[in-house]
C-alpha cells in the first residue's frame, strides 16, 4: 500500500472505514475534545453533548460523527491528534503504521496540546519528584545542598546470581537497562549495600534524573516509596492498589473516569517503582501471612501489595528497583539483576572533596589531613561517614582555632560523637561570631546538651525496641523534647507516611544515628539494671532465621534457629552493639564520665568486657574449621566481621589478644564477606596480637588501597596473601612489594581482577624474585 496523504486519501473516508477499530481502541477522549475545541472544530455545547453521553464507546461514536460532519479538515486534525499524542493513544499507534499515516503539511502546522489525564499526571509526578529530590538534606531541614552540587558517582558493581562480579555500572541508565540481567523473568532490580553507602541517594538521583526527562526510559510514571512506610499500617488495615499509588504517592487531578489508573493497569511497563530500605520491614514481613496473589481491585494490607508488586503478581512488567542493606537476601527468582554499592573509590573521594569544599584553603587542609590518615580515608569511602566527617570538620573548624581531623585511629563511635557534638554545640552557642576561635571542649558541650541528648537517646532506643524508625509528635513530647530541641538536627520531619498528612511524623536523620543514640541511651540510663546494656546482643543471638516468606531467603549462613549466634547480621541492632562497645571504651571514658556516674560506667564496662570475651570464645569455638593441604583453615561468615568491628570499637587489647590466640586455624578465609576498607583497621587490630604465621584470603571484597595500607603491620606474618577482586591499584602493590620483600614469608599471592598496570606488574615480578617461599601466584 502506498503512503496515505490526506491530500490524496480522504480522512473522512479513513474514519468511516476504520470506525469500528477507532471506537474499540480509543480509550481516552479528553485530549481530543480539548484540542478540537481549542481549534474551533467543536463548540462548547458539542463538547458538553459528548461528555453527557453515557459510555466511552458512545462518546467516541459521537465525536466521530461530529468531526465527519465538520468535514475533511476536522477529520485530518482528529487523526493528527492521535498521531501527536502517542503516549495517550498508544493503542492506535500500530493502526497509524498500518495505514502508513503521514500528516500533510497543512495539518502539521496545527498546534496539539497534550491534555490527556495520563500526561497531566505524568507532568504532575515529574514536578513533585523534581521538587522532592532536588536537595540532599542535612541538619533537620535547615541546611540543604542541591543534589546536583554534591552528588558524586560511587562504585556500583553488577553481580550475577552467584554474587560474582559482572563489572561496574557506567551510567545510571544502565541500572534499568538490559545490561547484566541474569534472570529475564525476574521483575526486581536489587540494589544492595552497607549502611550509609548511598542507596537512598542513588534512588534519589534516579528519581531526579527521570523528573528532568534525562533518564533513558519511556516510563511515564514513577512511584517512589520508602519501605518503612509499609510498616506504619495496622495489621488489619487494607487499602487498594489505586490508593497506594495515588494517596500515598501523588494524586491525579481532573481524572473523573479513572483513566490514569486504567492506563497503568493496561501498560505497567510504563511504570517505574522504587522501594527504599527493604531491610527495615523484615520483622513485619516475618509476621505476615502473605496470600498467593492480590488483584488490582481488591483491598489488601499494604505489605501484601508491596510483595505482589515485587514478585510481578501485580502490574507485571513494571520496573521495580528495591534497595536493602547487605546481608538481606531475597529469592533469586524475583531478582532480575543485582547491583552492589561499594562507596567512594579514592578518585570519587577526591571529586567529593572538590564539590564539598569550594574554599581552596579548606580543601587543601582536608586533603593534607586525610593523607595523614589512611584509616580515616577508609571510613570516608562510605559516603555517610564521609559526610559526617566533613560536616563536622567545617563546623568545628570555623568554631575553634585548632580543630583538625583526628589523625589516629578514629572509630565509628568517634565519628558519631563528633556529629553529636556539632548538633549539641548549635544549642550551646549564643552567636557564632562571638564564639569563633574558642578552645574546643567536647565534654562541656555534651554536659550542656545532656538533657536533649538523653531525650533523643531515649526516643531512639524506644524506636529500636519496637523495631520502628519513625516517631510521632506525641512520642517526642513524651520524651521531653521541645520545639527548640528539634531544631538541633537529630530528627527530621517526614510527610511520606500519612496520606491525610494530619499529624507530624519524624525520623532520625539517618538510621545509623538512631542506632548510635540507642546505644547512648543504654549507657546513660542510671535506672535500669546494668545487664540491660546487653539486651541487643541477646536479641541478636535469639533472632530466628526466616525462610518461609515469598521474598525472604535465609539470612547469613546455615545454622539452626535455636542456635546462639551473638554476632548474627541484623544491622540496626548490630550497630547498637558496636556503638555500645565504642561508648564504653577507655578512649571515651573521660567524656562519658562527665555524663554518667563513673562507678556505674565502670560496672557497665566490666560487664560488657566479660560478655564480649565470652561471646568471642563461643564464636571462635563454633567456627567451621577444616583440615586440608594448606593446614587448618576456617571460612568465616559475616558475623565474624561484626565481632572484629565490635572488638575494634572497644580498643581493648586484652580482647584483641584473646581473639588472635583463639583463632585455631593457620588460614582464614574472608572471601565474599563484604569487607570494606574501614574494616581492615579492625582486622589489623586483632592480627597485631597474633604470634604465629597466618594465611589470609580476602578475595571478592572491597578493601581498596586504603585497606591494604591499614593491614601493613600484619604482612610480616602472612603466608597466604589473597586480595583478588578488591579494587586495588598499583599503590597497594607498592606496599605489598615493600612489606612482603622485607619479611619473605609469603607462599601464595593472589591479586587477579584488580586495577594493576605495568608499574604494578613490575612490582609483582620483584616479589616473585625476592620471596623464595612464594610457590603460587594468581
Ligand atoms: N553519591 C553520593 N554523593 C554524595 N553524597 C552521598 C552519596 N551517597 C550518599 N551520600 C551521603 O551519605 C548520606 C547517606 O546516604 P544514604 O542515606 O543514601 O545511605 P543508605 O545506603 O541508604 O544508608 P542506610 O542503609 O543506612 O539507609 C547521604 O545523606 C549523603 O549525605
Amino acid at each position: 500500500m502506498g503512503q496515505i496523504e490526506e491530500s490524496k486519501v480522504s480522512c473522512v473516508n479513513i474514519l468511516t472505514c476504520h470506525r469500528e477499530l477507532l471506537v474499540s481502541r480509543l480509550k481516552s477522549i479528553q485530549c481530543i475534545l480539548d484540542n478540537l475545541l481549542a481549534c474551533d472544530f467543536l463548540c462548547e455545547e458539542e463538547v458538553e453533548f459528548v461528555q453527557r453521553t453515557a459510555t466511552k464507546t458512545d462518546q467516541v461514536r459521537k465525536i466521530l460523527e461530529l468531526v465527519q460532519c465538520k468535514g475533511e479538515e476536522a477529520c485530518a486534525y482528529f487523526i493528527f491528534i492521535i498521531y501527536k499524542v502517542c503516549d495517550a493513544y498508544i493503542d492506535l499507534q500500530p493502526w497509524l503504521k498500518e495505514i502508513n499515516y503521514n500528516p500533510s503539511e497543512d495539518v502539521k502546522v496545527m498546534k496539539v496540546v497534550n491534555t490527556d489525564p495520563s500526561n497531566r499526571y505524568c507532568e504532575k509526578l515529574r514536578h513533585e519528584i523534581s521538587r522532592d529530590t532536588g536537595f540532599i538534606m542535612s541538619y533537620g531541614q535547615r541546611e540543604e545542598t542541591r543534589l546536583e552540587d554534591l552528588y558524586t558517582d560511587t562504585l556500583i558493581e553488577l553481580m550475577n546470581d552467584s554474587n560474582e562480579s559482572l563489572g561496574f555500572l557506567e551510567s545510571l541508565d544502565q541500572l534499568l537497562g538490559e545490561h547484566a540481567v541474569f534472570n529475564p523473568q525476574g521483575e526486581t532490580i536489587y540494589v544492595m549495600g552497607d549502611a550509609g553507602v548511598g542507596k537512598s541517594i542513588l534512588l534519589q538521583k534516579l528519581q531526579n534524573v527521570w523528573s528532568r526527562k534525562e533518564l533513558q526510559t519511556d516510563a511515564i510514571f514513577f512511584f517512589k516509596f520508602r519501605c518503612r512506610m509499609f510498616s506504619t499500617f495496622k495489621a488489619t488495615e487494607q487499602i487498594s492498589l489505586r490508593d497506594l499509588l495515588f494517596k500515598y504517592s501523588c494524586y491525579p487531578d481532573h481524572d473523573p473516569d479513572n483513566e490514569v489508573f486504567d492506563f497503568i493497569l493496561r501498560y505497567p511497563e510504563k511504570v517505574i517503582f522504587t522501594f527504599d530500605g527493604y531491610d527495615e520491614i523484615q520483622e513485619d514481613l516475618d509476621l505476615m501471612n502473605v496470600p498467593e496473589s492480590v488483584s488490582p481491585e481488591e483491598k489488601a494490607h499494604p505489605l501484601q501489595l508491596l510483595l505482589s508488586l515485587l514478585c510481578g503478581k501485580l502490574l507485571k512488567g513494571s520496573q521495580k528497583v528495591l534497595t536493602a542493606r547487605t546481608g538481606i537476601e531475597i529469592q533469586s527468582r524475583v531478582i532480575r539483576k543485582k547491583v552492589v554499592l561499594r562507596g567512594f573509590s579514592p578518585a570519587h573521594l577526591k571529586t567529593y572533596i572538590d564539590l564539598r569544599f569550594k574554599d581552596q584553603e579548606q580543601r587543601e587542609l582536608v586533603l593534607v589531613q586525610l593523607e595523614a590518615s589512611p584509616h580515616l580515608c577508609g571510613l570516608c569511602s562510605t559516603p555517610l561517614f564521609c559526610w559526617i566527617v566533613f560536616k563536622s570538620f567545617t563546623h568545628l573548624h570555623t568554631m575553634h582555632d585548632s580543630f583538625e581531623l583526628p589523625e589516629t585511629c578514629i572509630t565509628l563511635t568517634g565519628i558519631f560523637l563528633m556529629l553529636s557534638e556539632v548538633f549539641l554545640s548549635r544549642s550551646a552557642s549564643p552567636a557564632p561570631s562571638l564564639l569563633k576561635k574558642r578552645t574546643r571542649c567536647a565534654s562541656q558541650t555534651f554536659k550542656t546538651g545532656l538533657r536533649p541528648l538523653t531525650a533523643f537517646a531515649k526516643l531512639a532506643l524506644q524506636g529500636m525496641e519496637r523495631g520502628s524508625f519513625i516517631c510521632s509528635q506525641e512520642e517526642i513530647t513524651a520524651c521531653g523534647l521541645t520545639e527548640e530541641d528539634l531544631a538541633l538536627g537529630f530528627l527530621r520531619a517526614v510527610s511520606d507516611y500519612d496520606a491525610s498528612e494530619s499529624t507530624a511524623t519524624f525520623e532520625f536523620l539517618h538510621m545509623t544515628l538512631q542506632s548510635f543514640l540507642a546505644a547512648f541511651a543504654l549507657v546513660l540510663d542510671e535506672q535500669a539494671t546494668v545487664d540491660s546494656i546487653l539486651k541487643f546482643f541477646t536479641e541478636c543471638s535469639r533472632k530466628r532465621e526466616r525462610s518461609c516468606l515469598p521474598l525472604n531467603f535465609c539470612i547469613g549462613g546455615s545454622s539452626k534457629a535455636t542456635e546462639k549466634k551473638p554476632f548474627t547480621p541484623n544491622e540496626h541492632l548490630q550497630f547498637i552493639n558496636l556503638f555500645l562497645c565504642g561508648l564504653l571504651s577507655k578512649a571515651h571514658s573521660s567524656l562519658m564520665e562527665h555524663l554518667v556516674s563513673p562507678a556505674l560506667l565502670k560496672k557497665k564496662r566490666a560487664l560488657l568486657k566479660s560478655y564480649l570475651s565470652n561471646s568471642v570464645k563461643i564464636h571462635l569455638h563454633g567456627l567451621p574449621y577444616h583440615d586440608g593441604n594448606e593446614g587448618r583453615k576456617v571460612h568465616v561468615l559475616p558475623n565474624f566481621l561484626w565481632m572484629l568491628r565490635c572488638i575494634f570499637e572497644t580498643g581493648n587489647n586484652d580482647i584483641a589478644q584473646m581473639t588472635a590466640k583463639g583463632i585455631k586455624a593457620g588460614f582464614i578465609k574472608l572471601g565474599f564477606c563484604n569487607v570494606y576498607s574501614g574494616d581492615c583497621s579492625a582486622l589489623n587490630f586483632v592480627l597485631q596480637h597474633r604470634q604465629k604465621h597466618l594465611g589470609l584470603d580476602m578475595d571478592n571484597n572491597n578493601i581498596s588501597d586504603y585497606g591494604i595500607n591499614q593491614l601493613r603491620p600484619s604482612f610480616c606474618k602472612m603466608t597466604i596473601v589473597r586480595f583478588c577482586v578488591n579494587q586495588l591499584t598499583d599503590s597497594s602493590i607498592e606496599i605489598l612489594a615493600e612489606e612482603l620483600c622485607k619479611h619473605k614469608v609469603v607462599e601464595v599471592l593472589g591479586l587477579y581482577s584488580n586495577h594493576i598496570t605495568d608499574v604494578g606488574v613490575k612490582l609483582v615480578a620483584k616479589i616473585v624474585e625476592e620471596c623464595p617461599k612464594l610457590r603460587t601466584l594468581k
